[in-house]
Order: C-alpha cells, then sequence, then structure tokens
C-alpha cells in the first residue's frame, strides 16, 4: 500500500499504460502521463520522465506487462513471445548503469519461456510478476526505513545528495525514507539538499518531497558540501546506489565519489542505502560498472533554459560516479547495516533471511 500521496510509477486499472508521474515538471506542476507501449516507457526512462534505480525498474516491468496486454490480438503465440522478448531488451537497454533494469527484466523474461495454454494466461502471470515486484519494493524500502533509522542522531545534519525518496523508488524511497522514518521518530533533523546538477534532482524533486514532509532542509550548491563539512556543520552522509559490485565500489549520482572523500577526510559517517536488488554480485568491482554519459544540453542548457556556455563547447556529462567501498561506511539495506564483499552467495542467504523475516 502506497503511503504518499503521489506515486512516482503504477500500473492503470484497465492494464493499457503505464502512469508515470512526469518528474521532469516537479516541483512547478504535478503532471501525471500515461505511457501505452513498452517502446513508449523506455523513451520515458531514457528522457527520464521516471527516474531512480527502484522506479525504473519497476516501470521497465509494468512496460512489459502493458505490451502483453497491448499485443493480445496477435493470435500467434510465438510471434507473441517474440515480440515480449524485443520489449525486454529494449527497456533492458533504456539506461545502462542501474542494475535494476536488468535484474527486473531477466525475472520477467524467465516468464517468457515456460509453458502457457494462452497468450491469456502469459500477459496475466507477467501482470502478477511486475505487480509483485512493486509491491515487494514498498514492503523493501519500509524496511530500510526502519534499520536505517537507528544511524540518525537526535538532531542531526544530514547531507543527501540527488533524489532517493518515494519519487526513485515505488514509496518510501532510500536514503529519504531512512530520512523519513527518523523524522518521523521525532529527531528534529535536518537536511543539506545537494541541488545535484545538471539535472538538479536535489533541487527540483528533494526539495519537493521533504516539503511534502514537512522536513526541514537547506538547499546547497554541489559544490558547498566540503565548506558545510570543513564548518562541522554535516553529521551523517546518506545517499543512494545505482549498482553495488560484490566488492563493495558503488556506482551512484555524479558527485557521490566526491562526497564521499570529503567525508572521509572530515570523518563524518557516509552510508549507501540500497535494497539487497541493487547490488550486482555478478561483477568484481565497480571496473565493471557501465557510467552512463548523457548528452551535452544538459550541462550547456539547464533546465532547457538558454545556453550558458556557447553551443559550440565541448562538453563531458557523465551522470554517475564510481565510489570505491574503502570511502563507504556501511551499506544500509533491508536486513541490516552491512559490509562487503557482497558474494553470490553471501546475497542469496541475505535475500532468504528477509523473505522469512516477512513471511513470518
Ligand atoms: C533510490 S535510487 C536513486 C538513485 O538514482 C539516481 O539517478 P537518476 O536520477 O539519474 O536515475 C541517483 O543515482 C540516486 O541515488
Amino acid at each position: 500500500m502506497v503511503t504518499n500521496p503521489y506515486c512516482s510509477v503504477q500500473l492503470a486499472e484497465d492494464h493499457k499504460s503505464v502512469v508515470l508521474l512526469d518528474q521532469r515538471r516537479l516541483p512547478n506542476l504535478k503532471e501525471y502521463r500515461n505511457f501505452y507501449s513498452a517502446s513508449e516507457v523506455a523513451e520515458a526512462i531514457r528522457e527520464m520522465v521516471v527516474r531512480g534505480a527502484p522506479a525504473i525498474g519497476v516501470a521497465a516491468g509494468f512496460g512489459i506487462a502493458v505490451e502483453a496486454h497491448r499485443l493480445l490480438n496477435l493470435r500467434d503465440f510465438e510471434g507473441y513471445r517474440k515480440e515480449l522478448e524485443m520489449a525486454c531488451d529494449l527497456l533492458e537497454r533504456s539506461r545502462p548503469t542501474a542494475v535494476n533494469l536488468s535484474w527486473v527484466v531477466q525475472r520477467i523474461r524467465k516468464l517468457l519461456s515456460q509453458e502457457y495454454n494462452s497468450q491469456e494466461s502469459l500477459e496475466r502471470a507477467i501482470m502478477k510478476e511486475a505487480s509483485l515486484i512493486s509491491s515487494e519494493d514498498v514492503a523493501v524500502n519500509y524496511s530500510i526505513a526502519k534499520i536505517g533509522n537507528q544511524l540518525i542522531p537526535h538532531r542531526a545534519n544530514i547531507l543527501h545528495l540527488c533524489n532517493t525518496g518515494a519519487l526513485a523508488t515505488v514509496d518510501w524511497g532510500t536514503a529519504l525514507g531512512v530520512i523519513r522514518m527518523g523524522h518521523i521518530a521525532g529527531k528534529e533533523i535536518h537536511v543539506w539538499v545537494c541541488e545535484t546538477r545538471p539535472r538538479l534532482q536535489g533541487a527540483k524533486l528533494t526539495t519537493w518531497e521533504l516539503q511534502q514532509q514537512n522536513i526541514p532542509m537547506t538547499l546547497i550548491v554541489d559544490s558547498a558540501a566540503g565548506y558545510l563539512m570543513q564548518m562541522k556543520k554535516v553529521d551523517l552522509c546518506l545517499v543512494g546506489a545505482d549498482r553495488v559490485a560484490s566488492n563493495g565500489d558503488t556506482a551512484n549520482k555524479i558527485g557521490t565519489y566526491t562526497m564521499a572523500c570529503l567525508a572521509r577526510l572530515h570523518h563524518i559517517p557516509f552510508y549507501i542505502v540500497t535494497p539487497l536488488s541493487s547490488i550486482d554480485a555478478n561483477i568484481i568491482s565497480g571496473d565493471e560498472i557501465q557510467i552512463e554519459e548523457r548528452l551535452s544540453d544538459e550541462i550547456l542548457r539547464p533546465s532547457g533554459e538558454s545556453l550558458v556556455a556557447s553551443e559550440t563547447t565541448s562538453v563531458y556529462n557523465p551522470a554517475f560516479d564510481i565510489t570505491p567501498a574503502c570511502f563507504i561506511s556501511g551499506f544500509v539495506t533491508e536486513v541490516g547495516i552491512l559490509q562487503p564483499p557482497f558474494t553470490l552467495q553471501v546475497l542469496a542467504r541475505l535475500k532468504k533471511e528477509y523473505a522469512s523475516r516477512t513471511i513470518t
């Protein structure tokens, strides 16, 4: 059950579209839009209508479900499966860094190779799996928030980068979910919100989410983070993750590595807040994580306004960076505050431990 008065990603009741809150329009406009095919959802992910590792994963799952509904009149089961395989490929390729896209698509792709007595029964199975992935996200994030709350001292000043709230997930969020839980617990916290150039997820989205929850915050330029630490105005850094390697190296929004280095220099705890599902135990280190490079215009024309440099200026726009595990104090997850390595065996045990908790 989604507790927020807004939802970043959901399946329309008639199963004909994925309903996305267009995050490019916030904070000035709260606009929901419908996307009626896998290709429309893939475009929405690429254009960051929906963004945030868990949210884009759930959007991809619903995108395949909507495609399965749209193609039902294709009375050719093998052709139907092939079309859905292509939909999986398209959505999996929509953004390269967050691991959530690939594990969600893999979970649904598995269904395509199973036996069903009709296209309708396969479509129902895909709908069910995509909806399960969405509801799992809410429960996992709630567990993360409860566990992470123990890290938050009373009257803490917390530094946060990008947006990791309900907008980046289905509900609660990851790092912002921990912050929300600390606020609910009466810890009187304050959040330093890094604007997060170039797409300004902090300025546009995190300020909006914190204002919805009446959580005290102050917006800063990203380059002020070090000064605030030097002035002893930061007690804790909490950020999200797009992909964690088995050795703990973490891909997250560009600027995370800088923040982690400064936190280490100033002896400030620096935590990655992430579901186990964002840990990719198939890769050994951050060297194997592909960093998405986005268009020059995101830097040349912030928020689509006028040019801040000449059109011919050479631009480099990596959307993420890699923070080595040695700069990370710990990983706040749904089963506890963990340390690497996260081998396939360890991850499987942790996921089983969480599943047994939610059943009992
Ligand atoms: C809760 S994960 C959010 C994660 O995703 C963001 O990237 P983007 O806004 O480009 O999707 C950022 O890395 C956040 O930490």
